[in-house]
């Protein structure tokens, strides 16, 4: 193994080297270059030494960059610095090439080829050199599950499952890089669409790149007053111009659609994922946060992602073409516009970081305020009933005027970006030293007038597209700002009882045919010796050394004070959480072992607040029977019997016929429309209409008047009928109905017996809690 000292100690020779080397090839250049300009002697020398002096200008910035850049010592920073070499050895052979260009100079016929070779050679040098720059130096490379590669929607959460045995955990990664990276290999599914729109780009880009050049070659054909001439150009230049834009509709069309789907897969295998986690996740995690991870994240993480693809590829071709224009057409010229380049290259690294950095901010302060937004909206009618409009909406500008001050810091940001680098540096800078030095050259004759219009109006573009190559830099860097977010949520571990982390082993064909529907029903359910705390409060246990038995077919009734652990036995019957010792088992089964989702669809469960969709009753009612649906086990007539006889078990059957719609009446949001009464027999209807093996009502009356309280009860008791039966009440007349009742008291089993036996005992619990809530 390589110790961090060693490495460390190449690196830095290597980085010092390379400088060593493109510093001394600078000074050498500059030697060449400086006496020949001020003589204005016109060596054969004079252009080519000027893009040597460039290319190590260049290589030195550069080299200095990743010196500065390469904070973490890894084996992987070595890979740029090949790069770097490889990159700075085509640079001295592009110049010397271009060197070797004006030895053919007084000869009658110049080897252009030769020279737009050279002069290509050289540019694409310039602009690798700098895109390897770029990146950060130690980028470790993604694990293959981490890849989102070209695998499937599920495939996206698969890997992050635990696996048995457990893999060793990953070095720490260089999170910057990782982001990029992996919202880059987002677009590897998508690529078709980036082949097709790549291809119309570049079909396009020579009648694009074209344009300037008509537009030069029409005013010096007026100066010299050559009609003819200036109107062809003009005709081209239609042409030309019409192709450009209906190859553009393609580009625009394309890689928009790229960007849709992009989106689309991001937001779905998110959902998928979140819907994964454990129910303790969602005790911690607020509604809003959540929303704003599907939503504001992944656009702005997918929408600056495909114009990266476009801009950068775009760009790049436009900067080669332009440039080798330029090469052939002045050498001299040519190198003082691209001087620029690297300085932008600097400023847009350290802007791009930073702005990165702020989007991530922005991203948490929005999903703060939408967290507000959406507590306060679902719960309008509770703001409302308690006059507290104003003080609601004093709460969200607090969390929206935060988001709005880190939106001003980047808007600042922003404006001294485009002042200092567009318009100063590109707009004044430039086009001044182009002026000047064209004007020098036209003074001299070495320059027609229309070769100079014609590289103003192409440096012009050139500063334009070298700009927006670091701008799609920036906007990258931006969206894996909110990227992180999201990967973040997608990377979660999901502990134990999700129903992402479900494993098949050896045996689970086995238990499933013993289990499954058909098996044994009703079931049995035991609690043994079980202990068990809430992550959210460690010091305060809820379950003590519990033990429970109930026998298949039994109703079995939870009583005891407020806060004693009843419901929490209903969640860990339902594997919303695993015990901290001890175990739950069904049928004999450690609820551990057996496939989460196949526990949950045996079971049926009615809570003291139903949550109903916004979809019709009988949509709601096939809630239950989703699974069978989907894998179309019933069909349309048998699917209508059993949800209405599911209805007139749970009493819902003639309060529904009475609405006008009858099934197909709409419950409203969250069921709004309808009754608390009503509402719970539907719910009813929902828990039984799969006919469970198990049945959970949560104090399923608690909240009824007692009217609807008696309706309901003899639903509740009308559905227990085929399955075990766990009832959680308040109300003990209730329960008297059940064939055990069992007192807890602070996350133990006290007392236990049927309604009678307790009763008798005299001085019990449940004698006690009767003549209390009698009095
Ligand atoms: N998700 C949670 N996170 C942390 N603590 C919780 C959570 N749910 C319940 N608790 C706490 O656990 C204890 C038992 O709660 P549980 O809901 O099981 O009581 P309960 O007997 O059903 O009460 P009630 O009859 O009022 O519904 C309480 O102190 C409660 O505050």
């Amino acid at each position: 193994m390589t110790s961090p000292y060693n490495i460390f100690t190449y690196n830095t020779l290597a980085n010092l080297l390379v400088i060593l080397l493109s510093s001394s090839l600078l000074v050498c250049s500059l030697l060449i270059t400086f006496p020949n300009y001020v003589s204005n002697y016109p060596s054969p020398f004079f252009n080519s030494s000027i893009a040597a002096a460039l290319s190590s200008l260049l290589a030195t910035a550069a080299g200095s960059m990743l010196v500065l850049m390469n904070k973490s010592q890894t084996k992987d920073t070595l890979k740029p610095f090949l790069a770097y070499i490889c990159v700075s050895s085509a640079l001295a052979v592009g110049a010397s090439i271009t060197t070797s260009l004006d030895l053919f100079e007084d000869s009658p016929h110049p080897n252009y080829i030769i020279e737009i070779a050279g002069g290509s050679i050289f540019t694409l040098s310039t602009l690798t050199l700098i895109v390897l720059c770029i990146p950060s130096p130690s980028s470790p490379p993604l694990p293959p599950q981490q890849s989102f590669g070209s695998q499937s929607l599920t495939d996206l959460s698969s890997p992050l499952l635990p696996s048995s045995p457990p893999a060793p955990p990953p070095p720490p990664p260089n999170k910057k890089s990782r982001g990029t990276r992996r919202l880059l290999s987002l677009a590897l599914p998508h690529r078709r669409y980036l082949y097709f729109g790549c291809s119309a780009l570049l079909l396009r880009l020579p009648f694009s790149l074209s344009i300037p050049h008509f537009v030069a070659e029409t005013i010096g054909a007026l100066n010299d007053e050559d009609w003819d001439y200036a109107y062809g150009n003009v005709l081209l230049l239609v042409v030309c111009g019409t192709i450009d834009a209906c190859l553009d509709f393609w580009c625009v069309y394309l890689f928009g659609l790229c960007q849709l789907n992009l989106v689309k897969t991001v937001r779905t295998s998110l959902f998928t994922r979140i819907l994964g986690f454990e129910v303790a996740f969602f005790d911690g995690t607020t509604v809003g946060d959540l929303t704003s991870r599907l939503n504001s994240d992944t656009s702005a993480m997918s929408s600056d992602l495909t114009w990266f693809f476009r801009f950068s590829i775009e760009a790049t071709v436009r900067i080669t073409g332009i440039a080798g224009y330029m090469f052939v057409r002045s050498r001299t010229l040519a190198g003082a516009a691209c001087t620029i380049i690297p300085v932008v290259a600097i400023v847009n690294k350290k802007y791009g970081d930073w702005l990165a950095k702020n989007s991530k901010e922005v991203q948490t302060a929005l999903a703060d305020a939408n967290s507000v937004a959406q507590e306060t909206l679902s719960c309008a009618r509770t703001v409302i009933s308690f006059a507290n409009e104003s003080s609601e909406s004093e709460r969200y500008n607090e969390k929206i005027e935060k988001h709005y001050l880190l939106n001003v810091k980047q808007t600042i940001a922003q404006g001294i970006y485009y002042m200092v680098v567009s318009t100063f540096l590109v707009n004044t800078c430039v086009q001044a030293a182009l002026l000047y030095i064209g004007s020098r050259l036209v003074e001299s004759n070495g320059l027609s007038v229309s070769v100079l219009v014609a590289f103003m109006l192409y440096q012009g573009q050139l500063q334009e597209y070298t700009l927006q190559i670091f701008q799609s830099y920036t906007a990258l860097r931006q969206s894996s700002g909110a990227g992180d977010k999201v990967f973040e949520m997608m990377d979660r571990k999901i502990e134990p009882p999700g129903v992402g982390d479900y494993k098949e082993d050896d045996n689970d064909d086995q238990r499933r045919t013993r289990l499954s529907r058909g098996g044994i029903r009703p079931a049995r359910v035991s609690l043994k010796n079980v202990s068990f705390t809430y992550n959210s409060r460690p010091n305060e246990p809820v379950l003590r050394d519990l033990s429970l038995d109930i026998e298949p077919g039994t109703m079995v009734a939870l009583v005891g004070k407020s806060g004693c652990g009843k419901s929490t036995i209903c969640s860990l019957v339902e594997r919303f959480y695993d015990p901290d010792s001890g175990s739950v088992t069904y049928d004999g089964e450690d609820l551990r072992n057996l496939d989460v989702k196949w526990l949950r669809g045996s079971i049926g469960i009615v809570s003291q607040e139903p949550v109903l969709f916004s979809g019709t009753i009988f949509e709601n009612i096939c809630y239950g029977l989703k699974r069978e649906i989907e894998e179309e086990e019933v069909d349309e007539g048998e699917l209508r019997e059993r949800v209405e006889e599911a209805a007139k078990i749970a009493n819902a059957h003639s309060f529904v016929m009475g609405f006008e719609k009858g099934y197909d009446t709409v419950c409203g949001e969250r069921g709004v429309s309808l009754s608390g009464g009503q509402k719970q027999r539907i719910a009813i209807a929902r828990a039984i209409v799969k006919n469970p093996a198990l049945l959970l009502f949560d104090e399923a009356t608690a909240a009824l008047d007692n009217e609807s309280e008696r309706v309901v009860q003899e639903a509740l008791e009308r559905a227990a009928g085929n399955a075990t039966t766990i009832v959680v009440a308040h109300r003990l007349k209730t329960v008297q109905k059940a064939d055990r009742i069992v007192v807890i008291e602070e996350g133990k089993v006290v007392e236990s017996g049927s309604h009678e036996e307790l009763v008798k005992r005299g001085d019990g619990k449940y004698a006690a809690m009767l003549k209390m809530s009698r009095d």
